[in-house]
């Protein structure tokens, strides 16, 4: 067997779209790729663990050892799931990502979509794609960012019932799925990873209207999901939750009727379950959801918080720069800067791919400037 080299690609994802916190999804047109080289077995390697280089956003402080980076040791919780106990030796890893940190664009949901793939590639595991979401699930608990990373496109999820057992398995603490390994670790450090239950997510694809574009405004500043998520009460009203489930079920087919209608739309986004809560986290967040209105603002279809935040997404059809201009105008007054992007829905989700070394060279040109 030569040496084999393959492009994995996973894209942003913002999640909750208006009401649909834990639920909905959307893929975007901002990636996280990585090209990974597994060398031959005749190879003699000079190095036992995966050597991992990033370029791109946010990548300066990201742990390089495989033993602490997010996608090597979920690749390692699915080889491990799998009765393999190591990386296989020699592998080079190069990320290159485009998706700001902590900003709710579904940075970790895109790294652990990518974690569960790089762990099926190297171990040769041809998961079906429900396994994959399977292992995902078990890292990141919620469905939303990383439903749409794999399957592409405006995405609902749900989380199955477990039976007991199945739930004990699947609410282990992290730090048992993921464990802090020791950098010396070995093939035989540790006990057996958690059983992952089988078909824990189910999702269907929802359609979208093409003239739809996703302003995203990202502030500078991140936010971490489990501290947006540590302000959100137990429990909610029955006003509350029916006032997200009328909208919710109305959001989700008028996204997808062209041309799409602005006052339904613009309705249909707004949310009681998480925003409210998470505004003590996002200077402006209240001021931008009431000024800025599809009367106010023609071309805008509607306004929420992507993901846990504090980006700003915003859905419109034209004038996506007045639009973010006056979403950066009211961060600013907060003090806060921003960067915006109108970014585009990615149908295809991920995807990996076979290359020949010529091609990996030229990507790996494209991305030069590792660390
Ligand atoms: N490509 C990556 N490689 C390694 N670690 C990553 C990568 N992407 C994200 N992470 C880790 O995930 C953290 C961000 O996760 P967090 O869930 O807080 O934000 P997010 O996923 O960007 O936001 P949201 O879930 O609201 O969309 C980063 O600080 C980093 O530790
Ligand atoms: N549904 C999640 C998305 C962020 O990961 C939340 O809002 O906490």
């Amino acid at each position: 067997m030569s040496t084999k080299r393959h492009i994995i690609h996973v894209p942003a994802t913002t999640a909750n779209v208006g009401p649909g916190f834990d639920v909905c999804g959307i893929a975007l047109s901002l990636s996280l790729s990585l090209l990974v080289i597994i060398p031959s077995p005749s190879d003699s390697s000079s190095h036992s663990l995966p050597v991992i280089t990033y370029t791109g956003l946010d990548s300066t402080n990201v742990p390089l050892s495989p033993y602490k980076n997010l996608l090597t040791r979920v690749a390692l919780y699915v080889l491990r799931s799998h009765d393999i106990s190591s990386f296989p030796p020699g592998i080079t890893i190069h990320a290159h990502n485009e998706i700001p940190f902590g900003r709710g664009l579904g940075s970790s949901g895109a790294a652990v979509i990518a974690g569960v793939l790089l762990g099926n590639l190297l171990g040769n595991l041809n998961l079906p794609l429900s396994r994959l979401l399977d292992f995902a699930l078990m890292v990141e608990r919620h469905p939303d960012n990383v439903t749409a990373a794999l399957v592409g496109g405006f995405v609902g999820s749900y989380l199955r019932e477990l039976s007991p057992e199945d739930m004990s398995a699947a609410s282990i603490p992290l730090a048992e799925v993921l464990p802090e390994y020791p950098s010396d670790a070995g093939p035989e450090w540790g006990t057996d990873p958690p059983k992952a239950p089988t078909g824990i997510g189910h999702y269907v694809k929802f359609g979208w209207a093409k003239e739809i574009r996703a302003i995203a405004v990202m502030p500078r500043f991140e936010l971490a999901t489990a501290k947006a998520r540590g302000v959100l009460p137990e429990t909610y009203s029955r006003k509350d939750m029916v006032f997200n489930l009328q909208r919710l079920a109305v959001l989700t087919t008028a996204l997808a009727r062209s041309p799409p209608d602005p006052e339904l739309i613009y309705e249909a986004m707004k949310d009681r379950i998480h925003q409210p809560y998470r505004k003590t986290l996002i200077p402006g967040l209240p001021e931008i959801l009431s000024t800025l209105t599809y009367q106010s603002h023609p071309g805008l279809l509607g306004i929420c918080l992507s993901g846990a935040g504090p980006t700003i997404l915003a859905l419109a059809t034209e004038n996506f720069d007045t639009i973010a201009a006056e979403i950066k105008r009211i961060f600013k007054a907060e003090g806060v800067e921003v960067d915006w992007e109108v970014l585009t829905v990615d149908e295809r989700g991920s995807w990996v791919e076979e290359v020949d070394e010529a091609a990996a060279g030229k990507w790996a040109e494209q991305h030069q400037g590792a660390r």
